[in-house]
């Protein structure tokens, strides 16, 4: 079989990292077709992997030299790129988030679900992270009892002032409401926001850090401390409490001794790259091989929605202060191939 020609959609930190990957690391694939709004910055990459610039992102999409598309354009643009791909019936690694709203999320599961297979993979490279990996087979064996808390620590060390309260919550809680849900395996039903003193670090009106508290369907309990300007590293740990025992995953081995300036006891991971560089090529070579076959092989749209859906109550929380149910649509029977 001949290799998995792919258009990469956005080609700023992620997509340039994906399309280095498929040009240098992974098996069964090359980059034909790079598309960006930024122009330059699409020349730039589209002459490093080998590929071709396709200034419209759908015309990308529907090219004759394209098989599969990554999709690491920023949130907003990924409803309409994931429902033409699913429009042409070629698989797609969407990064997360899904899109930005539940109800166009719940769309795309919608949609998907009257394919006779999946064919949208979302970028939660943490499933493919040895380590989350690990965590979930511990739970699954029963050793340690059934799991009663999740406690996650996710600190970005640095953030563009972009990245408001609302961009925290749907660009990076939404990796923990997936992790939630990955490792205790059912479905998040409320969330409600703490808003500690903000960091002189975040911009004015911006709650950094923030505690979020999500709520599972048989009443476990997950807290995330979510920080976007830490000044520290790039510190991601989830601690699992359960009745037998718990578990901690993002030590990086050694014992705390100081936490300034990038180091902890030793140098800490600056970002997510160095952190999940592995997790990131696993997750894309799963997806070559599956798209290969005409499918995908890793969370879906359902996922995705979910997540989404969790965030937007999250969102609300910020806004409101109060508790938020997460009401989630039923979920659809795919159709027979
Ligand atoms: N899984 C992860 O750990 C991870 C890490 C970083 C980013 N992401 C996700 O990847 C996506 C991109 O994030 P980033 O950090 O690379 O952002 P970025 O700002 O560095 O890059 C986004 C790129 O998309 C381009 N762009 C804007 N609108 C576009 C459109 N309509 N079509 C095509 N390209 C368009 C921009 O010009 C820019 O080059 C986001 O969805 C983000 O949440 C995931
Ligand atoms: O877009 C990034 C990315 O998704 C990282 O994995 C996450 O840790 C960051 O908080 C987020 O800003």
């Amino acid at each position: 079989m001949s290799d998995l020609r792919v258009a990469v959609l956005g080609v700023g930190v992620m997509g340039s990292y994906h399309a280095a990957a498929l040009a240098e690391r992974i098996a069964h694939a090359r980059v034909t077709v790079v598309s960006d709004a930024d122009g330059p910055r699409a020349e730039r990459v589209a002459r490093a992997v080998g590929a071709r610039v396709e200034a419209d992102p759908l015309a990308a999409i529907d090219a004759a030299d394209v098989d599969a598309v990554v999709i690491a354009s920023p949130g907003f643009a990924h409803e309409a790129q994931v429902l033409a791909c699913l429009d042409r019936r070629i698989p797609v690694l969407c990064e997360k988030p899904l899109t930005l709203t539940a109800d166009t999320a719940y769309r795309i599961v919608e949609r998907e679900a009257t394919l006779a297979t999946p064919l949208v993979q979302l970028g939660f490279m943490r499933r493919f992270d040895a380590e989350y990996a690990a965590l979930r087979s511990l739970v699954a064996s029963g050793e340690l009892g059934a799991p009663l808390l999740l406690h996650c620590v996710h600190r970005n060390p640095a953030q563009s002032d972009a990245f408001t309260s609302e961009m925290m919550m749907r660009d990076s809680v939404v990796h923990e409401a997936d992790v939630a849900r990955f490792l205790l395996d059912e479905e998040i039903v409320a969330v409600t926001v703490k808003r500690p003193r903000a960091s002189r670090e975040a911009p004015p009106g911006v709650s950094d850090p923030m505690l979020v508290l999500m709520e599972t369907e048989s009443g476990r309990l997950v807290d995330v401390e979510i920080s976007g300007r830490s000044r520290v590293a790039y510190e991601v740990r989830t601690e699992l409490v359960a009745e037998h025992g718990n578990a901690m995953i993002g030590l990086d081995g050694g014992p705390l001794v100081a936490r300034t300036g990038g180091v902890r006891g030793r140098v800490q991971t600056a970002g997510f790259i160095e952190r999940f560089a592995t997790a990131y090529d696993t997750e894309l070579q799963r997806w070559v091989r599956a798209a290969r076959r005409g499918t995908v092989d890793g969370p879906g749209t359902w996922d995705g929605y979910a997540a989404v859906a969790v965030c937007a109550a999250g969102v609300e929380a910020v806004r409101t202060g109060a508790r938020v149910p997460v009401e989630l649509a039923p979920r659809p029977v795919r159709a027979a191939a």
